[in-house]
């Protein structure tokens, strides 16, 4: 990889040597891909966006095999509300219409999508933005949500318009990049069979990809230390049974939710393991993958 060519940026290439002598720890895991989702809430800040470029460029110098799935609900929300249009939320899910899906599609899969990019590249990475329509990598269909009404108790299907849920995830273009030194970088914008681009929830889509690739691990960088107890504390390990019991008590509640079944999910389709942790904690992806302690809350079967 050269390392030669980048932006403005520098690059600190004595960090690499924190790398090789934490390949030990990485020799535990017997595959390379760790899939790293990341939040629209823990970008914005341009030395952590710095930061995290660094480590997933480091990630791909020491043989791993970094995807980024990024997300970015609040920007989508700054831009539709500067375009005057008005956005709501149902069970953690933005209705999207017509109008709305463009706008999506304008900030995801184009200006935050570029950004992390460029951010990369800037670190002396080779990074190439994606979304599910590029090599038809991802395919989605529509999301179909009921509810049942209270007075009539009648089950009513939710419209949420055009957000989608992962039908079909191609292996096809990241297996021939991860043979390469480009990163990829994907944003959460899929086609569906029937012509129409969807939303998709980036931890669903980041959980999706993880499950086809098989991951070793798959990163939740969210603004929360992890997942917190309900005195608050972060809890370092967590089993699928304790989380379920912990969204019935009403502890895990809000995005937490989403996010939490994505890993249950993940979990099931065979990924090993799944880390929900703070992505305003500079470094954090180096903190989690190389050193024992690890930096968030690890979800295990
Ligand atoms: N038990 C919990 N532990 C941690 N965060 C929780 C919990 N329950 C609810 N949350 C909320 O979930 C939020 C993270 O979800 P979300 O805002 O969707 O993140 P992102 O934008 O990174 O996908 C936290 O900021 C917090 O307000
Ligand atoms: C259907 C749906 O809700 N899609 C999300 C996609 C972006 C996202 O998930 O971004 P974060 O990870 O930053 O929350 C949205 O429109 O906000």
């Amino acid at each position: 990889m050269t390392l030669t060519d980048t932006d403005t940026d520098e690059v600190d290439l004595s960090r690499a040597r924190i790398i090789a002598e934490a390949l030990p720890f990485m020799l535990r895991y017997d595959e390379r891909t760790i899939v790293v989702k990341y939040g629209g809430h823990a970008m914005g800040d341009p030395s952590l966006a710095k930061a995290f470029a660094e480590d997933v460029t480091l990630m791909k110098l020491a043989g791993i095999n970094p995807v980024v799935v990024h997300g970015g609900g609040p920007q989508i929300g700054s831009m539709l509300e500067r375009l005057g249009i008005r956005s709501e939320f149902r069970g953690g899910l933005r209705v999207t219409d017509k109008a709305t899906v463009e706008v999506v599609e304008m900030v995801l899969a184009g200006s935050i999508n570029k950004e992390i990019v460029r951010a990369i590249n800037g670190a002396g990475g080779r990074a190439v933005g994606l979304c599910g329509k590029d090599g038809r990598m991802v395919t989605a269909e529509r999301v179909k949500r009921t509810v049942v009404d209270p007075d009539s108790n009648i089950e009513k299907v939710v419209d949420l318009g055009f957000v989608g849920e992962p039908k079909e995830v191609r292996r096809e273009v990241l297996d021939m990049l991860a043979q390469s030194e480009i990163i990829p970088v994907i944003a959460p914008v899929a086609p569906g069979d029937d012509g129409e681009t969807y939303n998709v929830n980036a931890d669903t889509f980041a959980g999706a990809i993880a499950g086809a690739l098989n991951a070793s691990r798959l990163l939740f960088l969210t603004d929360v230390a992890g997942v917190l107890d309900k005195d608050g504390r972060l809890i370092k390990e967590l089993t699928v049974a304790d989380a379920r019991r912990m969204i019935i008590e009403g502890t895990i509640t809000g995005g937490m939710i989403p996010k939490v079944e994505t890993c249950i999910e993940a979990l099931e389709r065979g990924v090993k393991g799944v880390v929900i942790l703070n992505g305003k904690l500079p470094h954090a992806v180096l903190l989690e993958l190389f050193t024992e302690r690890g930096a968030g809350t690890l979800m295990t079967p």
